[in-house]
């Protein structure tokens, strides 16, 4: 079976049912999981719309509630075709576009459809969009509700672009107060410029430079910003990207306070460390910046333990120019990471020798996320009704980052040459199958933009 078929039956000897690992057939019709069957034998299908995968595992579609894709504007930094391709490669069926690095940012009701009008016709895999609060367009937030944004996102920072500034703990209480009884969910970049000396400002060039201009407490003092308004107004806040441990336990006492508070960390926080950042080697900045390994093993136990809720990409790709690789000056070049393609390899490679099962993999990758941006009740999960997301991949096989592999628009990942374990075989959005050993449908799905409220804008 060819990429771009329809695909109205898979079969494999391992599918993940909840906790479970066992042979089964699931049906499909219409795009959704018509049902799942846990015998082998395909009943009525046409041989020819089977698609038998043998040993591979089957999961639902990661669902990665943190994309930076850039387009309209900023589209030679990333766009749809490449971003989405790129997730469909590595097992994403969902991405959540985040609203700022796009010109102009998704922060009023027609900027939206203006993303909305750049991503149709572009997508490999289902897109939906985040919101942006900023000083000034409080007027805009339930229009954008209605619009069907999944929630909102802030900087609590300057967030490296100058057209999505900053908001101020005046700007939240509106903000808050704007978006009680809307189950929507307010998103917090977590830093705050802390007014304390921070030291002599060392060489640009190395790591530990950078490193030390984003200290932990900036991070602590931001949560307990942001675990005091949650509290406040009791609408459901989440912390993205969280790097320092130092403020876990500010999170833990908020949750248990009754706060509406989620928090995820990122593929790399979890998968690399300070320690092996080399001078110059700016495709490993980020903000805030991935700190050291002691710090590392607390994020995983604390991704063991449940204070921390899920694991995105934070995409956030450039023109390698702007990551100053020449200079190597950490100072100057652009905040953020490529990796959206990797994701699932790299947390299964650390995840399976630390005691994380397949399940839990899913829990984090896909049902949570999905849970925050209320799309579960479509994604995240192989139920029948759900839509048929899956990721086809072999968790036990090794495969080295090369960049003739590599979808995203801009190749300069800090996984170059790296081997990770769970190389993805096949990948099926709404039961299409967008992606296959390489090769991906000739045609996007067109537009399948996601909008809140489970509605799909079938077309622009
Ligand atoms: N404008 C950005 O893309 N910023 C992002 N940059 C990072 N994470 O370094 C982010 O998520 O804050
Ligand atoms: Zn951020
Ligand atoms: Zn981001």
């Amino acid at each position: 079976m060819e990429p771009g078929a329809s695909v109205r039956a898979v079969r494999s000897q391992r599918v993940l049912c909840g906790d479970e690992i066992r042979p089964a057939v699931i049906l499909i019709k219409d795009g959704k999981i018509e049902n799942i069957l846990h015998c082998v034998d395909v009943g009525l299908v046409a041989s020819a719309e089977v698609l038998d995968v043998g040993e591979h595992l089957v999961m639902p579609g990661i669902v990665d509630c943190h994309v930076h894709v850039n387009e309209p504007g900023r589209t030679s930094w990333e766009g749809y075709w490449t971003a989405t391709r790129a997730a469909a490669a590595g097992g994403i069926t969902t991405v959540v576009d985040m609203p700022l690095n796009s010109i102009p940012p998704t922060t009023t009701v027609g900027h939206l459809r203006e993303k909305m009008q750049a991503a149709a016709g572009q997508c490999f895999v289902d897109t939906a969009f985040w919101g942006g609060v900023i000083p000034g367009n409080q007027l805009e937030l339930r229009p954008m509700v209605q619009a069907g944004v999944v929630g909102f996102k802030c900087f609590l920072i300057h967030s490296g672009v100058d057209e999505f500034p900053h908001v101020t703990h005046g700007d939240l209480h509106s903000a808050l107060q704007l978006l009680q009884g809307t189950d929507s969910v307010l998103l917090f970049h977590a830093e705050r410029e802390i007014h304390q000396p921070l030291g002599d400002s060392g060489d640009p060039c190395e790591y530990s430079t950078f490193l030390s201009s984003r200290p932990d407490v900036m991070e602590t003092e931001a949560i307990r910003m942001v675990t005091q308004l949650c509290q406040q107004y009791q609408v459901r806040c989440h912390i993205v990207h969280l790097s320092s441990a130092q403020p876990l336990q500010l999170i833990r006492a908020a949750k248990q306070a009754g706060a509406p508070l989620t928090v995820e960390t990122t593929h790399h926080y979890l998968s690399l460390a300070a320690e092996h950042i080399p001078p110059g080697a700016t495709q490993f900045k980020c903000c805030p910046p991935i700190r050291d390994m002691a710090n590392q093993e607390l994020l995983w136990a604390a991704l063991k333990d449940g204070d921390i809720d899920m694991v995105v990409s934070d995409h956030s790709p450039c023109t390698p120019d702007l990551k100053r690789l020449e200079s190597g000056d950490f100072t100057q070049a652009w905040g953020g990471i490529s990796s959206l393609q990797f994701g699932l390899p790299l947390f299964w490679t650390s995840a399976c020798k630390r005691g994380f099962s397949l399940a839990d993999t899913v829990r984090l990758l896909c049902q949570r996320t999905a849970r925050l941006c209320r799309l579960d009740n479509q994604k995240g999960s192989l139920r029948p009704g759900h839509d048929a997301d899956l990721v086809i991949w072999n968790p036990d096989k090794e495969f080295e980052v090369k960049e003739g592999d590599i979808h995203h628009k801009n190749k300069l990942t800090p996984y170059l040459g790296r081997t990770l374990r769970g190389e993805v075989y096949a990948t099926l959005v709404r039961g299409r199958l967008v992606y296959k050993q390489g090769s991906f449908s000739q045609q996007a799905l067109g537009t399948h933009l996601l909008l809140s409220h489970g509605c799909t804008q079938a077309s622009l």
